[in-house]
């Protein structure tokens, strides 16, 4: 049986992909929440919309199928019958004062359709929604006017991140931050109990259930043998060794992983933010991760005897990732051609960010005009789209798609 989620490379032609519209949940952010829910500014609505519908029919005219994650998860609620069942996760996780609070708003939700329900969960739920006094101390005592019984999640239009495709499985992640961790739920009923997924051979490689935390903007495919992770804000290196075991024991098809590690910050928050795949050649790297001798820490692990990893350091990522690639030169091309303010300034705004929609042909966005003529400079066909209020968010082409499937590449 052919799996419904298969992804054997960063650049095979890209098949299916699934995605967020950003809904209410963009505009229910306020300057005092904006920076814990990781958000610089805050988006207007229709034209993020715009943008993203933009973002959509330009994959679609390519040949692409998307999907919508707030469509799936409605649908695999009602097909699994789990509405009930997952209403009671998403409030247990949503740090509720007190059991009241849980039960009014258990009772708020569930009298919605199945969509209004998933759509009004992922805006948030405001305090003068429902017709609630509580009785708890910490609200009696409170003197701030908190304006959510449930925050919004903004975030949820980066689908790349809660979940990560590999071979023919996914990662379904434990997200770093309170304000991300509640989205990878979704994809736990998406891939349980809708009909598309459910029972059809798709491996969760790592379920949400872990401590050590991981993002699937780290997770990068290579190709069918190799993964690239990255030690980061957001991917700790004890989840990738916990990944390693379980790929190496499970006969995934994969048999190294380069863990890379690049600088924790906001800016950096994930590999794809600074190193995308191009070409079965070319990468996208932004210069800040090297130091001046062009080195990265790089670690490979491998599977070892009596299921012990082996893990080699080396800071030669471009010789590493040419040896593995098994490639004669390999090209690194660097954001905003490698300006003092450029660079800077189009990595902020994603310009590693690509997202390979086939070998040589990326999907950038249109703000980030050096390095897309850099781009272009080798050859490389590049689609651009609009990013106005999409980039404020801090994610590009790339974190705004998860790929289902993809073609594999020809050997
Ligand atoms: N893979 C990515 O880099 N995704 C972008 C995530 C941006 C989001 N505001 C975050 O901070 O998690």
């Amino acid at each position: 049986m052919t799996s419904p989620v298969h992804v054997t490379s960063e650049i095979g032609t890209l098949k299916t992909v699934l995605l967020k519209r950003p809904g209410k949940e963009v505009e229910n952010l306020t300057p005092d929440i904006m920076g814990r829910l990781l958000f610089d500014d805050i988006p207007y609505l229709p034209e993020i919309q715009r943008e993203h519908d933009f973002f959509a029919k330009t994959l679609q005219d390519n040949g692409v199928e998307t999907i919508y994650l707030e469509t799936l998860a409605a649908e695999a609620l009602d097909a699994g019958n789990v509405k009930e069942e997952f209403l009671e996760k998403m409030l247990d996780e949503s740090a509720l004062v007190s059991s009241t609070l849980h039960a009014a708003l258990k009772e708020y939700l569930l009298s919605m359709e199945t969509q209004d329900m998933i759509d009004k969960i992922m805006a948030g739920v405001r305090t003068n929604e429902i017709d609630y006094k509580s009785n708890a101390l910490v609200d009696l005592s409170s003197s701030e006017d908190y304006p959510f019984f449930m925050d919004p999640m903004p975030n949820l239009y980066f689908t790349r991140d809660p979940a990560a495709s590999m071979g023919d499985g996914l990662t379904i992640n434990r997200m770093t931050f309170a304000a991300r961790r509640r989205e990878s739920l979704f994809m736990e009923y998406i891939m349980e109990y809708h009909p598309r997924f459910a029972n059809k051979g798709v491996n969760v490689w790592r379920s949400r259930n872990h401590l050590d935390r991981m993002e699937g903007g780290d997770e990068l495919i290579l190709n069918d043998h190799v993964l690239a992770i990255g030690i980061s804000q957001r991917t700790s290196a004890r989840s990738i060794e916990e990944l390693a075991q379980v790929l190496f024991a499970k006969h995934s098809g994969f048999d190294k992983i380069l863990a890379i590690k690049i600088p924790s910050n906001r800016a950096m928050m994930h590999l794809d933010t600074v190193f995308t795949m191009i070409d079965y050649d070319k990468f996208t790297i932004h210069p800040g991760i090297q130091d001046n001798g062009g080195n990265v820490d790089t670690f490979i692990l491998e599977p070892g005897k009596d299921n012990h990893i082996n893990i080699s350091h080396r800071t030669d990522l471009q010789n590493v990732l040419r040896e593995v690639l098994k490639v004669p030169e390999l090209i690194l091309i660097p954001v905003g051609n490698g300006d003092a303010v450029v660079a800077p300034r189009e990595q902020w705004n994603d310009g590693s960010n690509t997202l390979a929609i086939a070998p040589n042909t990326v999907v950038t966005y249109n703000r980030n005009y050096v390095s897309n003529e850099v781009l272009r400079s080798y050859g490389i066909k590049v689609i651009e789209v609009i990013s106005a209020e999409l980039s404020r968010g801090r994610g590009g082409p790339r974190c705004m798609s998860m790929p289902i499937v993809r073609e594999d590449l020809k050997k």
